[in-house]
């Protein structure tokens, strides 16, 4: 018989791009559809791993080495990931997860310029080959989104970088999305929210009918 499994699926993108206002809109969705599904968001996820965000967002005196901050991703990630994602998968939940390694690959790979081969390393270890069935990924000039996220409280470490960094951040998604365009729905989240929520809904209904 084969083995039983929720679709795991992502939403990506840089600061202010809506990501926290269509998360609502994808699990209204899935309780619209019946479907059985968890909600979540790294870095965190689960006490320890909330604790490491809480670690990793933090503003400091002290300067943050960029592979310092990369391995408490990853900490935080296998915790969450074995704890929780693969559990709810193995259930047959489906998992929407509010970023997950596609953020490390834009972060740290892109914004603060560390090895994407390293970073591919690390996956590897703490995923095996887990990676998402679809990641939602809204596209945004950074400039837009910081000026849509400056209402939204104060800024952490991540949200007090330069433009520059936020450039760096979309060009290493885009790259993503470019490089395996069958797993990646990129959404040009300038566009109304209605717009942005039709897009999500078609690629939500592919999802439910791929074998
Ligand atoms: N497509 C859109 N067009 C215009 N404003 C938007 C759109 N999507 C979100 N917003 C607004 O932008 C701000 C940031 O949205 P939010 O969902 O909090 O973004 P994020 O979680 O990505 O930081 C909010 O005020 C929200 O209402
Ligand atoms: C998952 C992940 C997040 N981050 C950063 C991106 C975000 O600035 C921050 C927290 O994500 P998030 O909660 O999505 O913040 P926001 O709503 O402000 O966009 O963590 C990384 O740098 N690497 C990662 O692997």
């Amino acid at each position: 018989m084969q083995e039983k499994r929720g679709r795991f699926i992502t939403l990506e993108g840089g600061e202010g791009v809506g990501k926290s206002t269509n998360l609502n809109f994808v699990t209204q969705w899935f309780e619209s559809r019946g479907i059985d599904f968890i909600q979540t968001r790294e870095p965190g996820g689960t006490p320890l791993a909330e604790q490491l965000r809480e670690l990793l967002l933090q503003k400091r005196d002290e300067s943050v080495d960029p592979t310092a901050e990369l391995l408490m991703v990853f900490a935080a990630r296998a915790q969450h990931l074995n704890r929780v994602i693969r559990p709810a998968l193995a259930a047959g939940q489906w998992v929407i997860c509010d970023r997950f390694t596609d953020a490390t690959y834009a972060y740290q790979g892109g914004g603060r310029g560390l090895d994407k081969s390293l970073i591919a390393q690390l996956e590897q270890t703490v995923q095996g080959d887990l990676r998402p069935d679809c990641v939602l990924l809204l596209d945004l000039d950074p400039e837009v989104g910081l000026q849509r996220a400056a209402n939204t409280g104060e800024a952490d470490r991540f949200e007090s970088e330069q433009l520059a960094f936020f450039h760096k951040v979309r060009e290493a998604y885009r790259a993503r999305a470019d490089a395996d365009p069958a797993r990646y729905a990129v959404i040009d989240a300038s566009q109304g929210l209605a717009a942005v929520q039709d897009q999500l809904a078609a690629e939500l209904d592919r999802l439910v009918v791929q074998p």
